[in-house]
């Protein structure tokens, strides 16, 4: 498929205002990706796709990641989790998405993963800082983003995370090594 092609297939498998979103992660990711010496090509791509599954009902998702054994330890959590993994699942089996760079940005953009490529980065942070997101903390993020990478990361993170402590959650572990791996590249370790 064609950007065009993919524009429409992934258009078609959400409401507009999810859309409209992936519109605005587009855009952010692909200032991000000037920014810090990311692909902005790669970047708009993996921000196109990566909500592409959000919509797909739950029992589905849940099913394609234990037939397939996509990370099935993400079945104890947040279903919301899901979606990353199915998508890229999608990406490169229907889509023909052939760069595992840009398939693992899609996979990890809503747990990160220890050791985030710069990519996985943009993407992560492009979809917290997007121009339609509104929660608490944002500015404070979209002011970090202009300086580090990292530390808007774990601001966003934290958000996620002291969010998911007040619903009375449970936090998927990855996403704490994950905060714990951008401090410790923070402090240059
Ligand atoms: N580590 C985690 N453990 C459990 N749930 C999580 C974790 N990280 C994110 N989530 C859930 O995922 C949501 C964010 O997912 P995301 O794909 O960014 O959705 P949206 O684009 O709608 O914000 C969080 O609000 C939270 O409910």
């Amino acid at each position: 498929m064609d950007r065009e092609q993919l524009m429409g297939y992934v258009r078609n498998q959400m409401p507009e205002r999810r859309w409209l979103h992936t519109q605005g992660v587009m855009e952010t990711a692909v200032r991000l990706a000037k920014q810090y010496g990311a692909d902005p090509e790669k970047a708009e791509l993996a921000a196109l796709l990566h909500d592409l599954a959000k919509y797909w009902p739950i029992d589905k998702q849940r099913e394609m990641v234990r037939v397939h054994g996509l990370y099935p330890d993400m079945l104890d959590y947040d279903d919301v989790l899901l979606h990353a993994h199915v998508g890229a699942y999608v990406a490169k089996t229907e889509l023909g998405i052939e760069d595992e760079e840009v398939l693992d940005a899609i996979r990890f953009h809503t747990s990160g993963r220890e050791e985030m490529t710069l990519l996985d980065k943009v993407i992560c942070l492009a979809d917290y800082i997007e121009p339609g997101r509104e929660f608490p903390g944002v500015d404070g993020i979209r002011r970090l983003a202009e300086r580090s990478l990292e530390e808007a990361l774990i601001a966003g993170f934290d958000s996620t995370i002291r969010y998911l402590i007040a619903q009375g959650k449970k936090i998927y572990p990855l996403t704490v090594l994950t905060r714990n791996s951008l401090i410790d590249q923070l402090r240059g370790q």
